[in-house]
């Protein structure tokens, strides 16, 4: 036997990959993740525990012991929490340092470890910008925080109780004059600002200004601190931090009960597949889908519910069936995580596109691991090791090369690597141990929602947690009703479905939204309550303008201290520029705020980007691109401010001047129509004209002109002469036909599209 791979090991010999990991560990043997491969001596090694006659029992009692630590191996999200106890360690060993020998300390090493400091805690600070979907995360991992809160409460109140001795010794010596006693504990709610902090601690808010500053975080007293900068400053004080957390009556969470950890079972993953067009999502969807027919009960009939499942050695698997991004970029904006692993679709014929990119980003963003399937293997130019070396200049970097991410290779159309693909998201679901609590009250989120003529509202819905029945009270978003029928992707009437399904229902009283959540209710009464109240609460919200990062109110954000880090979205015509642009944008460095490049990509600026920059509350810059009308549509409904733009100077000077509030307010580009070139002349001695219809707006004879082919800008200039007919045209409004020459360009095609604009003055508000 040569060498092999965890998990095949943990096949073979009938126990779980995870079980192996512990054990591998227990002989110190340094391991990625199920993927890894061991050798000869490792495997016999752990023969002595797999094998027939080993010692299973202790092996288990092991596992169960350091459990903990597995978790922490493989769950992404302890990653954060572990980052968190280091920077608290940090602090701690800082803390140490200043106590036990303030005069020995070189001037230098305190510098680094004051700036080391700073930065963290200015990424403290700027955590308030994580973009709102995120900030909105699952409900679970709420409540993973409120816990993570508790135990770090209680590490702050040990800490506390030893700062104080130290502070009690300290100011026996030479304490002198009468100081505002420091309260033991403070409690807040939402956010403090520095002024309110330093009320609640009876300081002086330049006395925390100071403490900040010496932490490296430049405050002023206005400004917010976030949860982890309110904690830092009170542990300084060796002052005990309670956040209190209001929930509103419309707060699902308020009616939600925690789950008792006897009651978490296994529940399936949940896969979304995402990848650039043409590269076979859909085909892969189909491919899989199939598979399960194939091999599911006979007659078993897939409907297209927006979501199905699939078994394979027992387990399950749940697929959202809507290839591209909408899983993550309208979900994650209304604040549902559905996704647990992403499957990233690459064709080995075509490499890496920027979908693949932007696929990459969005699964990032939301933190759930990746495994590549690299398709299309059948195809002659099939090239899988240009794959992965293109990927790894995203952080995917398979095995082989000493990385953590699983790729496949495989045929879709030929059903090739599908079993294996599934097997790896087996594996991958293992790692991630999912668990939900089928006996709670079935929490969850709708995947699609349609009217249906006959059935009234129909809404496809994953349960995330706890059981939902038929008859269930249930609020949805913001409607609400009882389930009258539930179906399954088979097309069965079924009477419950269990965390992880996805079902179609009926019975709500409207329709509700893709990505709202749902709640079932134990009491009738109670529910129609707080759909009612929801209802309001959703009406009042679309009615008061939801507040976006604009580039106009930038200077006043920033002010205010709610801005550290701007994030921008860059669409470019050619990838050069788009790299150019995100490198000027990024050495901008205004008073310690930031410029963060959140997506970079090539082409016109399309609905995903927008619904991406409104997830992240970022600003779109389009260089020499122009958005399609989908883009346009979700701009004005997301109220994301979109830039266009055709020199690099004039990007970084606006987002600059912008940024230390001094933006010229007084004229502004305001785009009054549109045509499309539906024909051309060219004509010897006047160039080409340019026969059009006007699809919007208006072109004017003075007006400024953009022509763009296939959303990028090719020319801006200004109309030569505008024809009604052989007439001459001051105006040409919609739906009318009429020829148009530009000045100095002839360059027009036939489906170019001609942009009119002036340029307005703007009253400043
Ligand atoms: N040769 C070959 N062709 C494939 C494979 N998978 C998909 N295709 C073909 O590639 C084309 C695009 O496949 P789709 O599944 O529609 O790709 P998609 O990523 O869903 O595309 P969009 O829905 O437009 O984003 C189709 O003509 C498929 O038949 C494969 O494994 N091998």
């Amino acid at each position: 036997m040569s060498k092999m791979r965890i998990y095949e090991y943990a096949r073979q010999n009938n126990t779980t990959s995870k079980e192996v990991i512990q054990q591998l560990k227990n002989l110190n043997v340094d391991v990625k993740n199920h993927m890894s491969t061991i050798s000869i001596e490792t495997i016999v090694e752990l023969d002595k525990k797999f094998a027939p006659n080993g010692n299973k029992t202790s092996s288990n009692e092991q596992q169960t012991n350091n459990s903990k630590n597995n978790k922490n191996e493989s769950g992404r999200r302890m990653n954060k929490q572990q980052s968190n106890s280091k920077s608290n360690k940090q602090h701690q060993q800082n803390q140490n340092k200043k106590q036990a020998s303030p005069n020995q300390r070189n001037q230098e090493s305190q510098n680094k470890q004051q700036i080391s400091q700073g930065q963290q805690n200015q990424k403290n600070l700027n955590k308030k910008q994580v973009p709102q979907g995120q900030q909105k995360r699952g409900d679970n991992q709420k409540r993973q925080d409120q816990q993570k809160k508790k135990g770090r409460q209680h590490k702050n109140q040990q800490h506390n109780r030893n700062h104080n001795k130290n502070q009690n010794t300290n100011s026996a010596t030479k304490q002198q004059k009468p100081v505002k006693k420091l309260p033991e504990k403070i409690t807040y709610s939402e956010t403090l600002t520095v002024d309110e902090l330093a009320a609640k601690l009876n300081k002086d808010a330049s006395e925390i200004i100071k403490k900040l500053m010496f932490l490296g975080v430049m405050a002023t007293k206005n400004q917010d601190l976030d949860d982890d900068a309110v904690e830092l400053i009170c542990d300084e004080f060796g002052v005990q931090v309670e956040k209190e957390i209001i929930l509103e009556d419309t707060d699902f969470d308020k009616y939600r009960e925690e789950d008792d950890e006897a009651n978490l079972i296994e529940r399936p993953a949940v896969v979304t597949i995402m990848g650039h067009v043409d590269h076979g999502k859909t085909t892969l969807l189909d491919a899989i889908r199939q598979a399960k027919v194939r091999e599911g009960e006979a007659g078993g009939i897939t409907q297209h519910i927006g979501a199905y499942q699939v078994e394979n050695d027992g387990k399950k698997l749940t697929f959202l069936d809507t290839p591209g991004h909408a899983a993550f970029t309208s979900m994650r904006s209304r604040g549902a995580q559905v996704t647990d692993i992403a499957v990233l679709v690459v064709a080995a014929d075509d490499g890496v596109m920027p979908q693949t990119v932007e696929a990459i980003n969005h699964a990032k963003a939301a933190e759930v691991p990746i495994i590549v399937a690299v398709n299309k293997m059948d195809k002659e130019g099939a090239n899988p090791d240009r794959v992965m070396q293109e990927l790894t200049e995203y952080e995917l970097i398979p095995e082989d090369w000493g990385g953590s991410t699983i790729f496949v290779n495989m045929s879709a159309v030929k059903h090739e690597g599908i079993d294996n693909l599934l097997e790896m998201l087996i594996l991958v679901s293992e790692m991630e141990e999912l668990k939900a609590n089928p006996k709670a009250n079935a929490f969850g989120t709708v995947i699609e929602a349609e009217l249906d003529k006959g059935k009234g509202p129909v809404a496809t819905l994953l349960v995330q947690n706890g059981t939902l029945n038929k008859s269930d009270s249930i609020v949805v978003g913001s409607t609400f009703g009882r389930v009258r029928a539930m179906v399954n992707d088979e097309g069965k009437r079924v009477q419950s479905a269990e965390p992880s399904t996805p079902v179609e229902v009926t019975g709500l009283n409207d329709v509700p939204q893709a990505g709202d959540q749902f709640l079932v209710f134990s009491d009738e009464k109670k529910a129609r309550q707080v759909g009612e109240a929801r209802q309001q609460k959703h009406i009042q919200e679309t009615r008061s303008e939801t507040t976006k990062v604009s580039v106009d109110d930038l200077f006043e954000q920033i002010k205010q201290g709610e801005m550290k880090e701007i994030n921008v979205v860059i669409k470019a015509d050619v990838q050069g520029s788009a790299e150019a642009l995100a490198s000027s944008l990024e050495k901008i460095d205004v008073e310690g705020v930031k410029i963060k490049i959140i997506h970079t990509g090539v082409g016109a600026i399309k609905e995903s980007d927008i619904i991406l920059a409104s997830a992240s509350n970022a600003i779109v810059i389009g260089f020499n691109v122009r958005p399609d009308v989908n883009a346009k549509k979700a701009a004005d409904t997301e109220k994301v401010d979109v830039r266009l733009h055709r020199v690099i100077y004039k990007v970084i000077e606006e987002i600059e001047a912008a940024m230390k509030g001094m933006l010229d307010p007084e004229y502004e580009e305001k785009v009054i129509g549109q045509a499309e070139v539906r024909e051309t002349f060219k004509v010897s001695r006047i160039g080409t004209i340019a026969g059009s219809y006007v699809t919007d707006g208006k072109i004017t004879r003075d007006s400024g002109v953009r022509l763009i082919r296939d959303g990028v800008v090719q020319f801006e200039g200004e109309v030569d002469t505008l024809k009604r007919f052989k007439d001459d045209a001051k105006e040409v409004s919609q739906n009318y036909e009429c020829g148009i020459t530009l000045k100095n360009f002839n360059d027009i095609k036939e489906g170019d599209i001609l942009e009119a604009f002036v340029m307005e003055e703007i009253e400043r508000t």
